[in-house]
């Protein structure tokens, strides 16, 4: 199938008169052999959840990195449109620049806790942390701050001085997630946020998620390989295999009328 000559729409219709926040193209990255994407666009709208699947090694959480600036393409451009600066590629812009656009607009929950979070640090210092690298200085806005982002989060505000290492896998994701909407981030990227909590954890956190998007309109990506998890999120799904994206369009479209054979095989699958 080829995605210039798919007859869907692409887009809900609220989204078709908006610019995007998030616009990448022709991404590519190589580790040695491996090309671990290729040619890759990628739209996102203000509000929107974008959902990104496909399986193990199709490249979705190299894109994720690229996306955080973590990790640099061998082409590509990235813009981000971010009110009232134009930055350009942000591919192009020095590291320490980087550091400090994603600080202040990215914010990203990681499965493994332990890329996310100071485990050893309490969890409201965790938040905090964050909004001091945005220059916050008063330990009572610090404090103040760093609560009302776990309480949005859902963690128990009891349990705010705690470590992370001594939480449940589900509070370590709350914590994450706090740490990552505290400072109203732009784009807030979730990799397989909810893999391996037990199911009723997943939910929970599934929901949590649902709200802050309902209530806040935060742009989201979310990288899965579990097509559950997408459907219950996405407004869009990107599909991805060997480095590529196959096939894309609404959700409730590419579920329920796949048109590529591999996105036809995951969804046989789930079934
Ligand atoms: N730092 C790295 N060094 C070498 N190879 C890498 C690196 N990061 C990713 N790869 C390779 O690039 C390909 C894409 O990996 P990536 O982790 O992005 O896939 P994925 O879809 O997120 O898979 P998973 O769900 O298993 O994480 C894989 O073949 C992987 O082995």
């Amino acid at each position: 199938m080829s995605l210039e000559t798919n007859p869907r729409p692409l887009l809900p219709p609220q989204l078709v008169q908006t610019s995007p926040i998030v616009t990448m193209r022709d991404v590519g990255r190589r580790y040695g052999e491996v090309v671990a994407l290729r040619h890759v666009d990628v739209t996102v709208y203000p509000g929107e959840v974008l959902g990104i699947v496909g399986e193990s090694g199709s490249g979705k959480s190299t894109l994720l990195r690229m996306m955080n600036l973590e990790d640099a393409p061998d082409t590509g451009d990235y813009r981000l449109r971010l009110p009232g600066r134009d930055d350009g590629n942000l591919f192009a812009l020095e590291r320490y620049q980087q550091r400090m656009l994603r600080a202040r607009h990215i914010g990203i929950v990681y499965q493994n806790p332990h890329l996310g979070l100071l485990m050893k640090h309490s969890s409201s210092g965790n938040v905090a942390e964050r909004l001091l690298i945005a220059g916050e200085r008063s330990f009572d806005v610090l404090r103040s701050k760093a609560r009302e982002a776990l309480d949005a989060s859902e963690f128990p505000l009891s349990r705010m001085d705690h470590r992370p290492a001594d939480l449940s896998g589900g509070m370590q994701q709350r914590v994450q997630l706090a740490k990552a909407i505290a400072l109203e981030p732009a784009l807030l990227l979730l990799d397989e946020p909810t893999t391996g909590l037990d199911v009723s954890i997943q939910a929970l956190v599934l929901d949590t998620l649902k709200r802050l998007q309902r209530e806040r309109r935060i742009t989201m990506v979310l990288v899965s390989h579990d097509l559950g998890v997408i459907r219950t999120m996405a407004d869009r799904v990107m599909v991805m295999r060997r480095g590529s994206v196959v096939e894309q369009g609404l959700a409730d479209q590419v579920f329920q009328d796949p048109q590529h054979a591999y996105t036809q095989q995951l969804v046989h699958a789930k079934l």
